[in-house]
């Protein structure tokens, strides 16, 4: 089994009668990405408090790189990086400031600080605009300089609440492509989000929450497959007979349509286009053009939640 760093057993927090988080079992491997979705109200932020030591589970364990947080909430702070859905800086210091700010709370010496700060200032893009007052920085610089803050303790993890909200597209992919860079490094990353596309881009697994329940999880094609059924669409377009019914028996097709223009679209359970490809030709058509579409997390979220308002 792959080592978890974050681990949750029957965590249960609850606000009087309001169960916030309820009985959640969380297993977030090293070095992956990881991502918390879920409507408003749902859990997110209750769950990475808890994660955090910041507020006590009501019932259940915590480990946080074999840590527990509610009892050495110090020793997770120096190893696992958080950046709030709101950042507080001091906005009349500059970023260097700030950051200098942080370094001491951590105790880094000053030396190795300077050169953390610059280290993180370049890599952040903000080494031009350091040594100005945070007051005059946009929603996407500053939350670049709370990358930076983050960044400067080198944390085994990363947790992040909401990262790209507010942030205007070109801003918002930028601080994306910075996320996935902490990958990289091996640096765990926990962040939760409504942008399902972004979620989608960077996550390796993603695990939904409902009313504090993690009701799915995995990755994005695993879910979609568990919600949607045939989850990867296949466009095909051939001449020659009507291929419908041979494509159809193809195992893990789920379904077959055909246009009046001759493309076919599979919904199969899996990617099967050389299956496909060969069906066509076996069939006596002529294959003039194959693609395949990637199961959305979008979809997956919408039709879930369709269904849980089905039912109820
Ligand atoms: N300090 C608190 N006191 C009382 N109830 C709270 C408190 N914090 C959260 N809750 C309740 O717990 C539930 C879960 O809230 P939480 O903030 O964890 O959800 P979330 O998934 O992070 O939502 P959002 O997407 O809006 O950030 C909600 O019903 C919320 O009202």
């Amino acid at each position: 089994m792959k080592e978890a760093v974050i681990e949750t057993q029957g965590l249960t927090k609850r606000y009087g009668r309001v169960v916030a988080v309820d009985n959640l079992n969380l297993r977030v491997h090293a070095g992956e990405v990881y991502g918390l979705l879920g409507p408003n109200g749902s859990g997110k932020t209750t769950t990475i408090l808890m994660l955090l030591g910041l507020t006590e589970p009501t019932r259940g364990t915590v480990r946080v790189l074999g840590l527990d947080p509610a009892r050495e909430p110090l020793e997770v702070k120096r190893r696992v990086g958080y950046l709030p859905d709101s950042v507080g800086f001091y906005v009349e210091l500059t970023a260097r400031e700030n950051l200098m700010y942080t370094a001491k709370l951590n105790g880094i010496p000053r030396a190795e600080a300077q050169q953390r700060i610059e280290e993180v200032l370049e890599r952040m893009g903000l080494a031009a605009v350091a040594d100005r007052p945070v007051a005059a920085f946009s929603r996407g610089m500053r939350q670049r300089l709370g990358l930076a803050d983050v960044l400067l303790k080198r944390p085994q993890i990363a947790i992040l609440d909401e990262p790209t909200l507010g942030l205007d597209p070109e801003a918002a992919h930028q601080f994306l492509d910075l996320i996935a860079s902490l990958k990289h490094e091996g640096i765990t990353v926990l962040l939760s989000s409504h942008l399902l596309h972004q979620v989608q881009a960077i996550c390796d697994r993603v695990g939904l929450f409902h009313q504090g329940r993690l009701v799915l999880e995995g990755t994005v094609p695993e879910l979609a497959q568990r919600v949607l059924g045939g989850a990867w669409r296949i466009h095909l377009h051939a001449e020659g007979p009507n291929l419908e019914p041979h494509l159809a028996q193809l195992p893990g097709v789920v379904r077959v349509q055909r246009a009046s223009n001759g493309v076919y679209t599979l919904e199969a359970e899996h990617d099967l286009r050389p299956e496909a490809a060969e069906r066509v030709v076996q069939a006596g058509g002529r294959l003039l053009e194959l693609s395949i579409e990637e199961p959305s997390l979008d979809e997956v979220y919408t039709r879930y939640f369709q269904e849980v308002r089905h039912e109820a």
